[in-house]
């Protein structure tokens, strides 16, 4: 009891830090969120006297792709799509967006397309440790009742997306494979590609929109890609399965490593299995479902192991490997990469879609005031501007703010409301993973269950982590804060109130593996150009709409 009190009060410190600091960052009004005005756009005169004119050329039709086409388009480009396969796909990827990923539809107008899709409310999450669990809500409260987490079929999602594009006047779809970028004179002049009925052909366009997906065969030319692969995910869908918390997602940690749950359909639940490495149990030989049966199901609560083992038995099992690559652009002219082409992060936390429409978000605002796109060294240079928006926040400007006071550098745009996420939900996943992954290191299992318990303290101390692995929270600061929270938090559980040398080392032991875990996640990030920006490009963002709860009648 003592423990948790003294350890309730250093922790309350640091959350009075937090506070403080948010306020230097004088977010007006959280549940005020910005939306596109209907601002008309002057397009290149060429698009008016010529019909085969193409402003830009977008490859892949997935979230990313089919999202922007479908925002460009509205605002007066002419968008050639090039889709590999225009069929619904039934992938195990994409399946829960976020509410911070909601809100980015909303944004663009497209919330629509994640309805009439059989597709399940999600407002929180829930944690299950041995025979504790402990649930988590989104912090919602302050948003119109329509906000909330989502699952769904990821190709149900993605076709209503393409389906919205494809009926926009300005955009063009077809139906086939790039094979390659067409470059001149080192800049990217459009892409060659095979259509599905064998023809070879050559398109052009002053910019190309690079969007085809994990696989990408494209980003070698445009971005330094350093793919690291922790793990693989087996699928299963399980049908009426009991959840232990409705419309939650479900986060077991189990042996080796985490197994999620989140229902994708008024009757169907997605289960991942994560299995650390990069080797799988054979499906075709059974061992996979061995595997399922015998060392998963037993770790499963109670309620849903009946259903999970009748979902193995059923045999529809895939897989598929988690990549992680941070961003690093090689910026080309003429070209752009987006969406899991260029960025990737463990999918433990259901972030990539978020982190994709955020992008879309930014290019958006960011091309809004270009007449065309017509002179490849301008854009391209300008376009850079993208590499630091989708990762500063308040917190950089805080910072940014003081070298202006200190520097009298008065290179800064106050009128900035920043909201990217990219950055934030990366080492979120990254470091999360880490920590959930079982372990015999005796401070790393300190870790793990710190984790748990400070989630189960309630208060801020679950919403606030949540709400960053939501996406309703884009700031790095926080996120740190509260992992080192939880680091001191165990180091205290640990010490108080006999502190034994035993239990200094163990304590000493678990902040060097919590920083071994978060620093070099931070560099992969560019923790620099996050927190200090050298410069942060002026941004025009679209005039606000608000999303204020519903008044009562
Ligand atoms: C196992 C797993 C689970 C995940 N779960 C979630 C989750 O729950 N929530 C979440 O937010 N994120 C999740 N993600 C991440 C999420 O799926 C991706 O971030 C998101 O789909 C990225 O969208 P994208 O448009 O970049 O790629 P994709 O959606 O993969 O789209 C790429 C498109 O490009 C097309 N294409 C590829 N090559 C070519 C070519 N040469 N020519 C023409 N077209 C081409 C493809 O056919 C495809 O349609 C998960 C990832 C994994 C691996």
């Amino acid at each position: 009891m003592i423990n948790q009190y003294i350890l309730g009060i250093i922790v309350t410190h640091l959350f009075v830090i937090i506070f403080l600091y948010s306020l230097i960052g004088k977010r007006k009004n959280r549940n005020v969120k910005e939306i596109e005005g209907d601002e008309s756009i002057k397009i290149s005169t060429n698009v008016a006297e010529n019909n085969e004119y193409t402003d830009l050329i977008i490859v892949g039709a997935g979230v990313a792709g089919a999202a922007l086409a479908h925002t460009l388009a509205k605002d007066g480009r002419r968008v050639l799509v090039i889709e590999r396969d225009l069929s619904e796909q039934d992938r195990i990827v994409g399946e829960l967006l976020q509410p911070g990923g909601y809100l980015k539809l909303v944004e663009l107008g497209l919330e629509d397309c994640a309805d009439e899709i059989d597709s399940h409310p999600v407002y929180g999450y829930a944690l299950i440790k041995d025979d504790k669990s402990i649930s988590v809500s989104y912090p919602l409260e302050d948003f119109h009742s329509q906000i909330a987490g989502r699952g769904f079929h990821n190709g149900r999602f993605v076709q209503k997306l393409r389906q919205k594009a494809a009926s926009h006047p300005n955009v063009k779809m077809e139906e086939g494979t790039v094979s390659s970028l067409l470059e001149e004179k080192g800049i990217v002049k459009g892409v060659r590609y095979r259509t599905k009925t064998g023809e070879d052909i050559k398109a052009y366009a002053p910019l190309t929109i690079v969007c085809d997906g994990c696989f990408s065969s494209l980003r070698r030319t445009l971005c330094n890609s350093k793919i690291d692969v922790p793990s693989c995910f087996v699928g299963l869908v399980v049908e009426n399965a009991d959840l232990p918390y409705d419309s939650h997602g479900h986060v077991i940690l189990a042996d080796p490593s985490p197994v999620l749950f989140y229902q994708i359909s008024s009757f169907e639940t997605r289960c991942l299995v994560d299995i650390p490495g990069q080797k799988v149990p054979s499906i075709s030989t059974g061992d996979m479902a061995r595997y399922l049966k015998t060392k998963v199901a037993p770790q499963l609560p109670a309620k849903l192991r009946q259903s999970f083992i009748a979902a193995v038995d059923k045999g529809n099992i895939k897989t598929m490997h988690n990549r992680i690559m941070p961003a690093a652009p090689k910026p080309k002219p003429g070209a752009l990469l987006l969406g899991d082409s260029f960025n990737m992060r463990h999918p433990l936390t259901g972030g990539g879609m978020t982190v994709a429409l955020s992008d879309v978000v930014i290019i958006r605002d960011l091309l809004r005031p270009l007449a065309n796109f017509n002179d490849p060294h301008a854009v391209c240079k300008y376009l850079e501007a993208f590499y630091t928006l989708r990762k500063v926040n308040e917190d950089s400007l805080v910072c940014h703010a003081l070298q202006v006071i200190f520097t009298h550098e008065l290179t800064i745009c106050f009128e900035l409301i920043l909201q990217p996420v990219a950055s934030t939900i990366n080492i979120l996943a990254g470091a999360l993973y880490k920590v959930f992954c079982a372990t015999t290191d005796e401070a790393r299992r300190e870790m793990q269950q710190a984790c748990f318990d400070y989630l189960g303290l309630g208060g801020n101390f679950s919403v606030g982590p949540l709400s960053i692995l939501c996406g309703l929270n884009p700031s790095p600061t926080h996120l740190v804060l509260h992992f080192f929270a939880v680091a001191i938090y165990g180091v205290g559980r640990l010490i108080l109130p006999f502190p034994l040398p035993k239990c200094f080392w163990i304590g000493a032991r678990l902040l060097t593996e919590a920083s071994g875990i978060i620093l070099p996640i931070l560099q992969a990030e560019g923790a620099r150009q996050m927190f200090f920006p050298a410069t942060i490009p002026a941004y025009h963002r679209a005039p606000p709409v608000k999303i204020m709860p519903e008044t009562p009648a």
